[in-house]
């Protein structure tokens, strides 16, 4: 039995995964407070909504999918219930695996995992470290229960905030172009849903040759670089504004986010 703690964006986005690829609605409990979310998770997948100590006594897994901030507290009202040997994964930005370890009972196997929204649609990008009493059987599981909502890599845990600002909040960044694109579209006359068609399929187009590790994105960047041409003269003008430091510090400031989040 798998129990998924906190039924928000991630939680199903996780809950989906899984069903799709195999689980039984049977074999997945959910832990939601909010009584309209978890009637709507139960009509829309059939699965049965559970008390947070009933799902720690009965799972096997548990997937804690609640905010950083209220973390601790969920972690201090389940360890007395769980359930012998129970493997937790964590997906909160910036818990650690040793916050996870002290609040849960001695040698509980814990998995920092790291997915990101695109998992909603089977295209998620997640990293994972193991804690210290997780053998390789259970990061191997945690691995494939993650796989089922896309794409999972293993990291040493001190690349943890690194990932959270890069594929964690990273498809945000990717909005943000979009939708700066898309408005400039507008503001030099288009209709909104052309210049919106326009830079979405620019965007799948240049993100599938990319996945292309032949590819290198400064070769992919020249070959649309015509001499004097349209890309030289934007190009100029993002480097003028210095778009590079500007994405660089955003980066930073989520990775330091990231660390702050353990400190409450
Ligand atoms: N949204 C994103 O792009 C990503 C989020 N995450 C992480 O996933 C976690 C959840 O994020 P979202 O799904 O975006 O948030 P959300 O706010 O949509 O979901 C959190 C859910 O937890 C529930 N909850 C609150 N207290 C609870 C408790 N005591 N027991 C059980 N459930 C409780 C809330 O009612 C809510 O449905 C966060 O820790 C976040 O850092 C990780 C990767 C990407
Ligand atoms: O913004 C956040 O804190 C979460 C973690 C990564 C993406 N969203």
């Amino acid at each position: 039995m798998i129990a998924i703690i906190g039924g928000g964006k991630m939680g199903e986005a996780l809950l989906a995964g899984l069903l799709a690829t195999g689980y039984e609605p049977t074999q997945v409990l959910v832990t939601e407070p909010h009584p309209d979310r978890a009637a709507e998770l139960r009509e829309r997948y059939g699965v049965a909504a559970a008390p947070l100590a009933d799902s720690a006594a009965r799972a096997s897994t548990l997937v804690l999918a609640v905010k950083p901030q209220d973390m601790v507290e969920v972690l201090d009202d389940l360890s007395p219930h769980l359930k012998p040997d129970c493997l937790v994964v964590s997906i909160a930005a910036g818990i650690t695996t040793a916050l996870l370890e002290k609040h849960l009972p001695a040698d509980t196997p814990v998995v920092r995992a790291m997915p990101n929204t695109p998992a909603l649609v089977g295209k998620g990008m997640t990293a994972v470290a193991a804690g210290s009493h997780t053998g390789d059987a259970q990061l191997d599981h945690a691995e494939s229960l993650l796989r089922s909502v896309g794409d999972v890599v293993r990291v040493p845990e001190h690349h943890m905030d690194t990932v959270t600002a890069l594929s964690g909040s990273g498809p945000a960044y990717f909005y943000f172009i979009a939708e700066t694109m898309i408005e400039a579209g507008v503001a030099m006359g288009m209709t909104r849903a052309a210049a919106r068609k326009l830079v979405t399929q620019t965007i799948t187009g240049a993100a599938e040759m990319l996945a292309d590790p032949a590819n290198h994105p400064v070769v992919l960047r020249e070959a649309v670089t015509s001499p004097g041409g349209t890309t030289a003269a934007a190009v100029r003008e993002l480097e003028r504004h210095g778009v590079r430091t500007a994405f660089t510090e955003a980066i930073e400031a989520a990775r330091d986010r990231s660390r702050r989040l353990s400190e409450g």
